[in-house]
């Protein structure tokens, strides 16, 4: 469709140097054209035209002082981008390669995600290159702190509540609520995945992990199979990573591998999660550690993988969870896993397959859960927290776990119906990002020219 082409085109020249947000608008506008063909109101108004373009783009120097007496200096995002359906909602990120692009990119997905959860929530997203490996607690605190001290005046309970991504979790939304606390002298729930000591919602650290498998059960139920004995490789072992482990273990799967920066772990054995656990939340350690207790698995380091693309991707497994980060799963990869006969991916990552990758396992009828729909149960339990924060109330483990599942299954319908709607039946990649993008580009027509 030219209209696509073109679009793709006029951004590269409006805002250049940005490959992650033009992989993301493409991966979305494709799948788009037969909506944009049978309803003409999406081009008369300029919807893809406003939709690209955030509603406004933060950037600011973060100044800390590290525990040698240095000033430090760092770039901060913030980046809201659509208010259509509700206050921007969506994670910060810190890590050494945040730029402009990978921040758009996120934030442009943020909001169809956001749409398909069915809660009132826009999209943005933000984070700082910083890099807090290594770093003492007390360079996080300041860090945090000083990342705060000037994005407070930029957002508020209804107007953008930020939460954790890579590199932020409960601690460094800790540090960073104190000090957005500190100066407005309110207590506003004004960030989501706080601790569940003072103000955050029970399940939220789990939420995007179990929400991902869940969203697997249901694919797998509709192909007449279950999660039983189903051997599965889990990239990363964050957050997301983890709590996909310990889910898929829970409802009888096994995951046989898992990943950091540095290298991957496989154990036929399965992964002992216990001690995933210790190594990554308590020491802050490397996975190689892991083999000083099990010496029957096998590491790979990332830089003796000679190929090009990943080695957790060639193991023999029925299901892939890509968890870490975006395009970690290529078509090489992708090629790898069919050769090995995968059943499904499921993205718990946000972009972690490349367009061709995910091209391709459509193309053989692989299952596929896109990022947008499979991970929402995070931002969903965000939603949730905010709830709760504005009510006053708490809810226990057990009831935000049965709204967290009942979100997952309507995402799942509304993907799978809306494929099935546009003839292309179990494509629900194509019916994510339709299902979303018209919540989206409904609610931006009724409220006018903004
Ligand atoms: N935390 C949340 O609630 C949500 C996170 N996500 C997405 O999930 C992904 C993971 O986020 P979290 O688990 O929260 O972050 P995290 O910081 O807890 O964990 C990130 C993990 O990815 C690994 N990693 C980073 N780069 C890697 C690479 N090049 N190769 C292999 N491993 C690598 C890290 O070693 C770490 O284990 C990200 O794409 C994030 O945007 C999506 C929805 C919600
Ligand atoms: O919980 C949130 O608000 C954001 C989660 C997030 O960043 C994501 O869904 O990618």
């Amino acid at each position: 469709m030219t209209y696509i082409h073109d679009s793709i085109e006029q951004l590269r020249k409006s805002s250049p140097a940005q490959t992650e947000f033009y992989q993301a608008v493409e991966e979305i506008l494709e799948s788009l054209a037969p909506l944009l063909e049978k309803n003409p109101k999406y081009r008369q108004h300029s919807i893809i035209e406003r939709m690209l373009e955030p509603e406004r783009q933060l950037m600011f120097r973060v100044t800390w002082v590290d525990d040698d007496g240095k000033v430090q200096v760092n770039k901060g995002y913030r980046i809201e981008f659509n208010s259509a359906l509700g206050p921007y909602k969506g994670g910060l990120r810190f890590h050494p390669s945040v730029n402009a692009s990978i921040v758009k990119f996120l934030g442009f997905e943020q909001i169809f995600k956001n749409a398909l959860t069915g809660l009132p929530i826009g999209g943005g997203k933000g984070g700082a290159n910083f890099d807090p490996k290594g770093k003492s607690d007390g360079e996080i605190m300041r860090f945090c702190q000083a990342f705060m001290t000037e994005l407070y005046r930029h957002i508020g309970p209804n107007t953008d509540v930020p939460a954790g991504d890579i590199g932020v979790g409960t601690r460094e939304i800790g540090y960073m609520f104190g000090q957005y606390k500190r100066i407005v002298n309110r207590f506003d729930g004004v960030l989501t995945g706080k601790s569940t000591l003072w103000g955050g919602s029970a399940l939220r650290v789990e939420a995007t992990g179990y929400g991902c498998v869940y969203f697997a059960q249901h694919m797998l139920e509709d192909a007449d199979d279950t999660l039983e004995d189903k051997k599965c490789l889990v990239s990363g072992s964050g957050n997301v990573a983890i709590y996909t482990m310990e889910k898929l273990y829970e409802l009888g799967a096994k995951p046989i591998a898992c990943s950091d920066s540095s290298g991957t772990l496989y154990h036929q054995a399965g992964i002992d999660l216990d001690l995933i656990k210790e190594i990554k939340q308590v020491r802050s350690g490397r996975l190689r550690e892991y083999l000083e207790t099990h010496d029957d698995a096998e590491y790979t380091a990332s830089d003796d993988y000679p190929e090009d693309g990943q080695q957790i991707w060639r193991y023999s497994a029925d299901l892939a969870f890509p968890c870490a980060t975006q395009n970690e799963l290529n078509e090489q990869d992708a090629q790898c896993l069919l050769e090995n006969g995968v059943k499904a991916v499921i993205e718990g990552a946000n972009m972690p397959c490349t367009n061709k990758a995910i091209d391709l396992l459509l193309e053989q009828q692989v299952l596929f859960g896109p990022a947008k729909a499979a991970n929402a149960g995070g931002v969903a339990t965000s939603q949730l927290e905010m709830a709760q924060n504005s009510s006053m109330t708490r809810w226990s483990r057990e009831e935000v776990d049965e709204k967290l599942k009942d979100i997952m299954q309507r995402i799942y319908q509304d993907a799978k119906r809306t494929a099935e709607e546009f003839d292309a039946p179990k494509n629900l990649a194509l019916g994510a990002n339709i299902a979303g993008f018209r919540r989206v580009a409904d609610a931006m027509i009724a409220q006018g020219v903004v």
